[in-house]
């Protein structure tokens, strides 16, 4: 399916500089969502899953339903203060400020093949803090996949090391 069709461009959102690509125009038509949740499981048929890792907020959109697809479990990685139990945290840079993430301790069991699933790579800052997370509780990052990545921003190059494919490119 032509899903760049359906994503939203907004030059200078969230600050002057930044071109926001905008998912929620793809999510709101109900064949696109499914489609796009359809490939992303067929992009991850060769692989062995058990669970599924998704960041706050839009990982959570993709890396849900992906997860019931597939019939695995699914793992949110939010920002500080939100989860009740005990955490592991890491802090990384964004295209447009700094963030935390933390993943509850016992979300992964030691030896667990993650897949980690968002909707967006831009720097790679977000994902790479994910697998940072699930590395600290002794989980392997299997796969990582996204809809899209953005090539207006440069790439971590630690990304290089992982598994990573993305449905589209902007
Ligand atoms: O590759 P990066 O440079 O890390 O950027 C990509 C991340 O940025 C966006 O999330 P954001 O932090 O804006 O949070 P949200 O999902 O709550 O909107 C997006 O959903 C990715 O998670
Ligand atoms: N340009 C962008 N558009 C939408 N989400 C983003 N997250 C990081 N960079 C982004």
């Amino acid at each position: 399916m032509n899903f760049e069709k359906l994503i939203r461009t907004v030059p200078g959102f969230p600050k002057e500089g930044i071109l926001f690509r905008d998912i929620t125009t793809l999510l709101k038509d109900g064949p696109a969502y499914k489609a796009l949740i359809d490939e992303l499981a067929e992009s991850v048929k060769d692989e062995k899953i058990d669970v599924i890792v998704g960041p706050e907020a839009r990982g959570f959109v993709i890396g849900a339903p992906l997860a019931y697809r597939l019939g695995v479990g699914f793992v949110p990685v939010r920002k500080p203060g939100k989860l009740p139990a005990d955490v592991y945290e890491y802090s990384y840079e964004l295209e447009y400020g700094s963030d935390c993430l933390q993943m509850h301790k016992d979300a992964i069991k030691p030896g667990m093949r993650v897949l980690i699933a968002d909707d967006l790579l831009a720097t790679g800052g977000t994902i790479l803090a994910c697998c940072k997370l699930v590395e600290q509780a002794g989980g392997e990052v299997a796969a990582i996949r996204f809809a899209f990545k953005i090539t207006d921003v440069p790439q971590k190059p630690e990304l290089e090391r992982y598994n990573y494919q993305t449905l589209m490119t902007f």
